[in-house]
């Protein structure tokens, strides 16, 4: 646990490329809730590399998607991204702890206005991100994953189903 009094949230699934601890190739994010925002604290490794010495834009950009998708647990929504913006600030050295800090900016019908930043612990902002999710019902994810899988995700996910979407 990176910071204890936090609580941990579980992944989206196991093998989610953001955050299952069981996906070798993804980032394996360890994310907590604080009151209305969620963190990750994140070294990007050699895997992540673009520049020499420096992480891939794709990978940060991952990084604050999936971190857009735990701030669900705050909104209690199922919700996908539609747009994602990422302003890439400063270079991101490889093995420089960041926490990323995402929350719900606000809401207008099932459009979630999201924002995060990345802030090295030498206090340098070096990446910030908003996104617009959209809530959706769950059949969103029945027609593309097995029913065992969708179950599962929604069984560690207690998030409200809505009708429709
Ligand atoms: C437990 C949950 C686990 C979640 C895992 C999270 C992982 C991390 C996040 C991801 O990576 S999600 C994967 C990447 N995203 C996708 O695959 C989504 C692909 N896109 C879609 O499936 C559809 O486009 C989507 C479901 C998002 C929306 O389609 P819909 O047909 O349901 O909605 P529509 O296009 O009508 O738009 C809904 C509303 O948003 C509005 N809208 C759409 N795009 C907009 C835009 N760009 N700006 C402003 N408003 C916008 C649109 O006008 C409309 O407004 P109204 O409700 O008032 O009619």
């Amino acid at each position: 646990m990176a910071d204890s009094g936090f609580a941990s949230l579980p992944p989206h699934h196991p093998q989610c490329l953001g955050c299952g601890p069981d996906n070798p190739a993804g980032l394996q994010l360890s994310v907590y809730r604080d009151g209305d925002e969620v963190f990750t604290d994140l070294a990007f490794d050699a895997r992540h590399r673009g520049a020499p010495g420096l992480a891939h834009g794709g990978a940060i950009s991952a990084a604050c998607d999936d971190l857009f998708g735990f701030v669900l647990y705050v909104v209690e929504e199922i919700a996908v991204t539609r747009t994602l913006t990422v302003e890439y600030r400063a270079p991101v050295p490889l093995g420089q702890r960041h926490r990323i800090t995402a929350r719900l900016h606000h809401r207008d019908g099932r459009r979630l206005h999201l924002e995060a930043a990345g802030v090295g612990d030498d206090g340098v902002t070096r990446f910030t991100a908003q996104a617009l999710f959209i809530v959706v019902d769950i059949d969103h994810f029945s027609d593309h994953g097995t029913e065992h899988d969708v179950h599962a995700m929604f069984t560690q996910h207690p998030l409200r189903t809505r009708e429709g979407g």
